[in-house]
């Protein structure tokens, strides 16, 4: 079939060398009578015989085996199928480039520029890549002396990237069985989408899978990063789009990482190619589309809301992972047992409990989760110095070092949540803003959400602070406000001005403690409530005067002595909470 496409095409069309023809897929000069079965095994990757002399010359990383991502307009002999814009996929890189890659790295550095791939290029990839040894997959795999080899290169989060729905964890709502999405991928009819959700939660991985699927019914699938590409690269991924339909049939699937970083004319680009089918989107986000994305956009895609990887979904994927590395996991109070077969190999266990408040930690984000499982093993192996006598054992505690240097240890749900905001508390209390400062800090670094601690500020200007300054709660609630109007980061300095006004505050717990004394009155009280005296009752209708509703009661503005009056219920005469 392809070869009729070439002989469609014609060789003017094609690019013309004399007896040669330039191949419209990699842009090598074939000899014509070779063209058709050339562009055969170009389009399946496996394209040979390129003219002598007009063979590409391979850079020194390219001999040494790393990928080099090719110019658009440069024409290279490919290993595979290759337009010019054919760049081997950065998002979908193979271990030489990501090897370079910190572990740190934020994802939009991870993610740059255009990366086009034809799906089936992309199998061929992922193949290499992604897919971990058999004998990996077993928790009990044998051979732990490879794990730093192991853990080297790719960082952990990249070499586990799921290419099966079934490793996909969580995400039931969108993926569970029966749901739209899962119908459509089985399907192999893939709308246009927008994937928002938070860092790490999969939606990268999801489009990962999609491709591999997709891989099937050959579309191709290209992979724009918002962060770097430009609107001509738009322009050109659309161009490409086209041609594909135009000569070979195939669908184009563009996936578009941090769509929200697309101005509006480069959104604008996609549109009528979106419409007509020329091209179907998918977007990552971790923006609210509806404010990030143009509304035709919005209007032509659905949007699937991905959500933070529960506590469990992290277990399974950490497990995963553990079972890859070979590393054995030790139940709350199971001992390590080494069998004589082992005495070559460093027996590395991990505890159960350190991968759930890993899970628990990683605040529903994988790749925090996988790569602060990386560093604590690597951490782990470092240390140890005779490490095939002892065995490595991996404790909580190195779980929370490893994460405490990719991610600030801190658990908004969770214990350490509370902690801090005690931290606080107390330290405003004691009047010390260094401290103060710091618990701050230690909350809004590690995601806190500012409004929670502008609310416990408001607290703490009554209770703590109360009549000794009344203004501290006018600046509380005031901080409130502005942390309300500007978010984060803009508002760390606003509360911050506020803990160290707390901080330097007078203090009184008057209010507080009556206030207490009150309600253990009222916790207190045995039988009927006493009823509130009639001279003290508003009498709004002529049946209440009548009642005797505010009989007797004195206005105290019409005096000019002191008023003799009770306000208290009979019962209580004499009781006293300040
Ligand atoms: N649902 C999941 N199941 C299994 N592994 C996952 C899942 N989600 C994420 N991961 C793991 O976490 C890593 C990072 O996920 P991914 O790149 O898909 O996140 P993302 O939502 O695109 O994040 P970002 O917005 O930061 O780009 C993946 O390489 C994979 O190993």
């Amino acid at each position: 079939m392809m070869a009729q496409s070439a002989e469609v095409l014609g060789t003017s069309q094609v690019g013309s060398f004399g007896n040669n023809v330039q191949c419209p897929v990699c842009s090598l000069e074939i000899s014509a009578g070779q063209i058709n079965s050339h562009l055969d095994s170009c389009l399946q990757g496996k394209a040979v015989g390129g003219v002598p002399g007009k063979k590409r010359r391979l850079s020194s990383n390219e001999e040494s085996g790393k990928e080099v991502a090719q110019q658009p307009g440069k024409q290279f002999g490919p290993a595979g199928p290759t337009f010019p814009l054919f760049n081997k996929s950065k998002s979908f890189t193979g271990p030489s480039e990501c090897a370079t890659q910190s572990l740190c790295t934020s994802p939009s550095s991870r993610k740059q520029g255009v990366s086009v791939s034809s799906a089936e290029a992309l199998h061929c990839q992922e193949d290499d890549d992604y897919r971990l040894p058999q004998h990996n997959l077993t928790p009990d795999a044998k051979k732990p002396n490879n794990l730093s080899e192991k853990l080297n290169g790719k960082p952990l989060a990249d070499k586990m990237r799921p290419t099966d729905l079934n490793d996909y964890m969580g995400q039931k709502k969108v993926l569970g069985e029966n749901t739209l999405l899962r119908n459509l991928l089985q399907s192999n009819d893939i709308p246009s989408i927008i994937l928002w959700g938070p860092p790490g939660c999969g939606k990268t991985t999801l489009a990962h899978i999609i491709a591999k699927n997709t891989h099937k019914s050959s579309c191709r699938f290209v992979t724009l990063s918002a962060t770097s590409a430009s609107t001509s690269d738009v322009r050109e991924v659309i161009k490409q789009a086209q041609n594909e339909q135009r000569l070979f049939k195939r669908k184009t699937i563009l996936f578009v990482d941090e769509i929200h970083r697309f101005n509006k004319t480069q959104q604008d680009t996609f549109l009528p190619h979106v419409e007509c089918g020329t091209i179907t989107l998918i977007g990552a986000t971790t923006e609210n589309p509806s404010f990030q994305v143009n509304t035709a956009l919005l209007s032509r895609c659905r949007v699937i809301v991905l959500e933070k990887l529960s506590v469990e979904a992290m277990e399974a994927i950490l497990m995963r992972a553990v079972g890859s590395l070979g590393i054995k996991v030790l139940k709350v109070g199971e001992q390590p047992v080494h069998s004589s077969s082992d005495v070559s190999e460093t027996p590395i266990y991990v505890e159960e409990k350190a991968l759930t408040t890993l899970a628990h930690l990683c605040d529903g984000d994988a790749r925090t989760g996988l790569n602060g499982l990386q560093l604590s093993v690597q951490a782990s192996l470092a240390a140890e110095k005779d490490p095939i006598e002892h065995g490595i054992i991996i404790k909580e505690e190195h779980i929370k070092e490893g994460l405490q240097r990719s991610h600030i240890l801190y658990d908004r749900a969770g214990e350490e949540h509370y902690n801090c905001i005690s931290a606080l508390h107390k330290s405003m209390r004691g009047s010390d803003q260094n401290a103060s400062l710091y618990w701050l800090g230690r909350m809004l670094e590690g995601g806190e959400n500012p409004l929670y601690v502008a609310r416990r500020l408001v607290r703490f200007a009554s209770e703590d602070v109360g009549l000794a300054d009344p203004q501290a709660l006018t600046q509380a609630v005031s901080t409130y406000q502005a942390c309300h109007f500007i978010g984060m980061p803009e508002c760390e300095v606003i509360l911050a001005q506020c803990v160290m006004y707390l901080a330097c505050a007078p203090k009184s717990i008057s209010v507080y403690s009556a206030y207490n004394k009150v309600k253990e009155c009222l916790k207190n009280h045995k039988g009927p409530l006493p009823s509130v005296p009639l001279h003290l009752r508003n009498a709004p209708t002529k049946l209440m005067k009548g009642l005797g509703y505010g009989k007797g009661y004195k206005y105290n503005p019409l005096f000019s002595e002191p008023v003799e009056q009770d306000y208290m219920p009979e019962e209580m005469k004499g009781v006293t909470f300040v």
